[in-house]
């Protein structure tokens, strides 16, 4: 706990994360995704309103701001899940190391591979723990018994779960706690080796033991992939991200480094926000 006399911001110890001195400058990072005066439309809805922001290469960058705001739509940006849906037409780019995502060169399945997504809900097969993780590879074609097994262990021991899980990995995932569902859904997304991880409110339907692991699974992560989380939950925002973007009514009101932003917004819906004024 602080000792200081500053407010807690929604639960955030904002003295926690320094004195609003930037850590970080986003001029010096390598870029991974850059977005571009980028809309986007449900139908006549426009979600998503002239999105400009630049996302750091092995960095975790936390999305935050009101329900309905656009976050997740422009998560779903990042891998073209919003294709998915009939409605959406998009203007603007989303470049990825340089090129347009929207661009019909690309193969979207190899975009999806690329860019990995984990959602609020675990989602793991009915299947066993082994072929869950497994199913990328199988689905590429590779069936050596050798490989599976190296990548399997890999995979886990990435998300934090082989030891958990290693005496039972012919058991059905189904069978896993809530917590080891979503870290198995998160061995399975690293198994095909994704450039970045996405995060949908990972750790929301989970307790807080298993939230602090995800927590703690993300900092270990960020060393080898690159990762996009969206969180409703401003404490987490502050734990694990090293941007924060605030976004309200489909536009990114404020991006900058996490300590920054916290500790001394620029704008002034940023800080109603944070202060817990509205939201
Ligand atoms: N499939 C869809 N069809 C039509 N409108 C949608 C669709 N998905 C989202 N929207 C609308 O787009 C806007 C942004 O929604 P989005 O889910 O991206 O917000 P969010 O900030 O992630 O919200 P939450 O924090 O509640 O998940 C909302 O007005 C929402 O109703």
């Amino acid at each position: 706990m602080s000792t200081s006399n500053e407010p807690l911001t929604h639960g955030v110890d904002i003295a926690s994360l320094g004195r609003g001195e930037p850590t970080l400058d986003i001029h010096k990072e390598r870029i991974c995704l850059e977005v571009k005066n980028f809309n986007l439309y449900y139908g006549e809805k426009q979600a998503l309103r002239d999105i400009n922001m630049l996302i750091p290469e092995k960095r975790v960058t936390a999305y935050i701001g009101p329900s309905g705001c656009g976050k997740s739509t422009l998560l779903r940006c990042f891998n073209r899940m919003n294709d998915l849906v009939d409605s959406v037409r998009v203007q603007g780019e989303i470049k990825l190391e340089g090129q347009d995502i929207f661009h019909k060169s690309v193969n979207v399945a190899e975009l999806r591979r690329r860019v990995g997504m984990v959602f609020q809900k675990p989602n793991p097969f009915p299947k066993s723990i082994y072929e869950n993780v497994a199913y990328g590879l199988r689905l590429q074609g590779i069936n050596s018994r050798r490989i599976l097994d190296e990548v399997v262990e890999r995979s886990l021991r990435g998300a934090a779960l082989w030891d958990e899980v290693k005496d039972r990995l012919h058991d059905n995932a189904l069978g896993m706690s809530g917590g080891q569902q979503q870290r198995l859904v998160i061995a399975r997304a690293i198994a095909i080796e994704p450039e970045i991880l996405l995060l949908d409110e990972p750790a929301s339907a989970l307790d807080p033991i298993s939230t602090l692991k995800i927590e703690e699974l993300i900092n270990e992560l960020k060393e080898h992939y690159t990762i996009v989380i969206v969180t409703h939950n401003m404490q987490q925002a502050a734990r694990v991200s090293d941007y924060t973007a605030f976004m309200y009514l489909g536009e990114l009101i404020e991006f900058g480094d996490t300590s920054s932003l916290f500790t001394n917004p620029t704008k002034k819906q940023t800080e109603d926000y944070i202060t817990g004024r509205y939201g």
